[in-house]
C-alpha cells in the first residue's frame, strides 16, 4: 500500500497485506509481531482492548485528531485480530450488509 491508493481501497489493501504478513511472517514486519507473539492470540485481544480504551478516551476528550488516530490503530487492530480467525473483510461487510 502506498499514499497514492484511492481511499475507498484502503481497508482491502490493508486486509491483503495483514493476510500475505500471516501467510509469509516477514521479519521486520509489525503485523508479523502479532502474528507470531508469545502471548498468542491474547495479545492482539489486549491490543484491541487498549485501542479501544483510546478510541473512547479521545471521544471524551473532544479530541477529533487523537480520535481519528486512535480509530485507525482500532481498526487495524480489528482486522489482525479478524484475519487471525479466519474471518475475511467480505464477511464484515456481508454480516454489515445483512442488517440493512
Ligand atoms: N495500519 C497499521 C498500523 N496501525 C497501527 N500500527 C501499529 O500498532 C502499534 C500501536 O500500538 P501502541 O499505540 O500501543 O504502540 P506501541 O507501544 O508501539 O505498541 P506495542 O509495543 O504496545 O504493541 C504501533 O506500533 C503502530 O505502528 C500499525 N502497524 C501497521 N499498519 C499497517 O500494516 C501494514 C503492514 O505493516 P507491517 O506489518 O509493519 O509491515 C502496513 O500497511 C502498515 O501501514
Amino acid at each position: 500500500m502506498d499514499a497514492d491508493t484511492p481511499t475507498d481501497e484502503v481497508l482491502d489493501e490493508l486486509f491483503s497485506t495483514i493476510e500475505s504478513r500471516k501467510a509469509e511472517l516477514p521479519e521486520g514486519s509489525y503485523t508479523t509481531s502479532l502474528f507470531t507473539h508469545e502471548k498468542g492470540e491474547n495479545y492482539v485481544l489486549e491490543k484491541v482492548g487498549e485501542e479501544a480504551t483510546e478510541v473512547i478516551l479521545a471521544a471524551k476528550d473532544d479530541d477529533r485528531e487523537e480520535l481519528l488516530a486512535e480509530s485507525a490503530d482500532l481498526a487495524y487492530h480489528l482486522l489482525v485480530l479478524l484475519a487471525m480467525k479466519g474471518v475475511s473483510l467480505d464477511d464484515l461487510r456481508a454480516e454489515l450488509r445483512d442488517r440493512f
